[in-house]
């Protein structure tokens, strides 16, 4: 009788056991470091354990696994309200809830009241609109969704159709939806969850058109969640990931409001309808900063999630031959393989410190704002759209790359990394589309070089442009000079600089040649986001290289950091070369020896791999993938797996009976 069963063996993988015993640094130590100390890192683990000690959280994995749409739907509504009720009972704060939603690691269906309907509540009310309305909202007494992208607009908001015409007889807003491509398409929890709308619109006032301002509307009963007169809303429909998440449309047929729902804090219309802003004009758009901040967090989970999957299962996954004398190697083992995950776990590293840095940076920011002082929007509207860019194109990318070096097993849903990326492919739109938003940083990076050359002395992260290029020498001179962090930085920074000099050069000589400034910019958009992305880059590293050198930790954990560091820059360096050698950053000798330190380095990294990916700390539910679990047993979990896929229930599938059976019967029977 077959010895083959599912069940999941106790014991860890010893294949797995080998790498943690030869680990250089104290796991928990970094793992402490990581989330920022030991009292969070328990904190984390009680929240864990009370989330998961309920076996919903186990049966949601089937549901999203095997569930039809609406069924994923509604086991998120119930997984969300599951949620708010745990937070209300606990009392949890902001900053634990925040935790919660880490560890759930999946959209939940009721996500963007939390997310984006309160954060916008608490940036664009009045403090009275708030004791009335963000009281409601943080006791759930409503459901709100922020409603801002329409079908023929998201990035233009100056092009919104949505529009809200204030009505002094009644001192009302007029909200209507004049077109087709009017109609507000995409805000998450829209289509059949929010009975609340956080509504972007053009107010209008005696025909005169004031910008996009943000209006409370009501969408549905709040005695039986019907649709209230005047609204249409609706599901958008199935999408390649996130189908948790109902993203809705929404039109609005001459719809009345009070005219206290419009949110007032950063401009007003009075009974009589005077319009009197304050602050700048971009003010409303603060929602919008706070998410792209968040989103490099989240490229930091989706890349360490997708690195602890690959790395887990390359350990235990055995193929072909290296020593023919020897068993069949770990996959691990293979220089190209090392190759194709190393640069996910430097990355996740790489984003943590840079998603800390930009946290921090933006708290700052906003404390300032807070007391009127706006001083410091532009630069952080422009690191934030930059980063955003780039470490959601950066993760995805790799964890891609990641799913494809677990092989055939990485394609199953089971493996969770198909999950991850279809879920994660999005970050590279919201929030402004990515090239957009780089475009952002671009205009920003050429005023400052503008002013810079007529003198200025600038601050902040673009600084640097004030530097007398003549004066750079590549600071790696020899082959040991390639693993010197302040170097690496310093080609980065480099880098950067030429690239937005040649483009402001390229713009300014257009534009001296007759050509209208807005050809001039399109004409040299391509290297415009070079540019930014450069900038973007050499900011990740700078903050990498400073975060380290920061650090108080032993000197195991610091060697071990400093190591992926010099890895991560390497591999950017070796990656875009040809940028590199063209700015003449480097040249072709530097250019060898970092290409050598680069893939010497994976050799390195290679004995800590499975404990770096093991300080993450990510419960294996929160993980959901056969292959990453930490016991290693990635086999016997696929195996498993497959009990609840319903294509198993019967032993005879149904579709037998209906096609194949009279099929066959037909054949059987047929002369030919
Ligand atoms: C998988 C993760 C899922 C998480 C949940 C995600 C839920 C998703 C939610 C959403 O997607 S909500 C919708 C988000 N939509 C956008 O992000 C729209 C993107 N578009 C824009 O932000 C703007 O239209 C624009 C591209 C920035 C252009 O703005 P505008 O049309 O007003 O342009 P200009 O008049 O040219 O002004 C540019 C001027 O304004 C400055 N600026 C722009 N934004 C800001 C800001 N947020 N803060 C401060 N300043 C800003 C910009 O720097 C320019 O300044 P100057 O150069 O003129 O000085
Ligand atoms: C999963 C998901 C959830 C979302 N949730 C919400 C939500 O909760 N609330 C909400 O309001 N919205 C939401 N959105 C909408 C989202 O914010 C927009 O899709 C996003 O801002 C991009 O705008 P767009 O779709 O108009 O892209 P487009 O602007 O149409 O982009 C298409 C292409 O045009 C290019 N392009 C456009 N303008 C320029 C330019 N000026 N220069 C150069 N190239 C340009 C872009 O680079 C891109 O390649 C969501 C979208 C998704 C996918």
């Amino acid at each position: 009788m077959s010895e083959i069963t599912s069940s999941i063996p106790l014991q860890i993988n010893p294949d797995l056991q080998e790498e943690r015993d030869k680990a250089s640094f104290n796991v928990t130590e970094l793992t402490h470091i990581i989330y920022g100390g030991i009292e969070k890192t328990k904190k984390r683990k009680r929240l864990e354990k009370l989330l998961f000690s309920d076996p919903f959280f186990q049966e949601y994995q089937n549901v999203r696994a095997f569930g039809s749409r609406s069924e994923y739907y509604a086991a998120s509504v119930k997984k969300s309200t599951k949620i708010f009720k745990l937070r209300r009972q606990h009392k949890w704060t902001d900053e634990e809830y925040e935790t919660v939603l880490d560890i759930c690691h999946d959209d939940l269906a009721l996500t963007l009241h939390h997310t984006m309907f309160i954060p916008a509540l608490e940036r664009l009310a009045t403090e009275d609109q708030k004791s009335k309305w963000l009281t409601l909202a943080k006791q759930y007494k409503i459901i709100g969704t922020y409603a801002q992208t329409e079908l023929g607009h998201g990035t233009y908001l100056q092009g919104l159709e949505t529009t809200a015409t204030y009505d002094p007889q009644t001192r009302e807003f007029v909200m209507n939806t004049p077109t087709l491509s009017a109609m507000k398409w995409w805000p998450g929890s829209l289509g059949k969850s929010s009975n609340h709308a956080l509504v972007l619109a053009t107010l209008i006032i005696s025909g005169k058109k004031y910008g996009m301002h943000p209006f409370l509307v009501q969408l549905r009963s709040m005695d039986d969640h019907k649709v209230l007169p005047g609204v249409r809303v609706g599901d958008i429909g199935a999408k390649m990931g996130g189908n948790s998440v109902d993203n809705g449309y929404l039109i609005l047929d001459n719809v009345r409001i009070p005219r206290n729902n419009m949110l007032m804090k950063n401009a007003q219309v009075s009974p009589d309808g005077k319009f009197v802003t304050r602050g700048p004009s971009k003010a409303n758009y603060a929602t919008m900063m706070l998410i792209r901040v968040q989103i490099c967090t989240m490229a930091y989970q989706v890349v360490s999630s997708g690195a602890t999957i690959g790395i887990r299962y390359s350990a235990v996954r055995r193929q072909s031959k290296l020593d023919p004398q020897d068993r069949e190697p770990k996959i691990l083992e293979y220089q190209t393989q090392q190759y194709k995950i190393f640069p996910g776990l430097a990355m996740s590293y790489a984003f943590l410190f840079a998603s800390r840095s930009l946290t921090r940076k933006y708290e700052e920011a906003f404390a300032e704002i807070q007391r009127g002082d706006f001083k410091s929007l532009p630069e952080l509207h422009c690191l934030s759209s930059g980063l955003k860019s780039f470490c959601s194109e950066h993760s995805v990318r790799q964890v891609e790359i990641i799913r494809q070096s677990c092989g055939g097993h990485g394609y199953l849903n089971a493996a969770g990394l198909g999950m991850l990326v279809n879920a994660a492919a999005p970050m590279i739109t919201v929030e402004g589309e990515n090239t957009v938003m780089y475009l952002q940083l671009a205009r920003y990076i050429l005023k400052r070089f503008a002013g810079a050359m007529s003198g200025q002395q600038l601050d902040g992260s673009t600084s640097y442009l004030s530097m007398d290029p003549a004066t750079y020498v590549c600071p790696v001179m020899s082959e040991t000079d390639c693993r010197n962090l302040t170097a690496l930085c310093d080609i980065y920074r480099y880098r950067s600089y030429m690239t937005v000099c040649r483009v402001a050069r390229q713009v300014q000589h257009d534009m001296e040649s007759d050509m209208p400034q807005h050809v001039a910019i399109n004409k040299n958009l391509v290297d415009l986001v070079r540019a930014a992305k450069a900038h973007s880059y050499y900011i990740v590293v700078k903050d990498f290289v400073e975060g380290v050198d920061a650090l108080v930790a032993s000197a195991p954990v610091i060697k071990v950091l400093r190591t992926l560091c010099c890895f991560y820059a390497a591999h950017g360096i070796a990656e875009y070369s040809g940028d590199f050698l063209e700015s003449e950053a480097v040249g072709l000798h530097q250019l060898k020896w970092i290409k050598n330190l680069q893939v010497s380095l994976l050799g390195e990294i290679r004995p800590d791999a499975v404990a770096l990916v093991d300080a993450f700390d990510y419960h294996d539910i929160t993980l959901s993938s056969a292959l990453g679990c930490y016991d290693g047993n990635a086999y016997e979990r696929l195996f498993k797996s497959t009990e609840n896929d319903p294509m198993n229930k019967e032993e005879v599938h149904p579709s037998y009976y209906q096609y194949l059976k009279p099929f066959m019967e037909e054949m059987n029977k047929s002369k030919l």
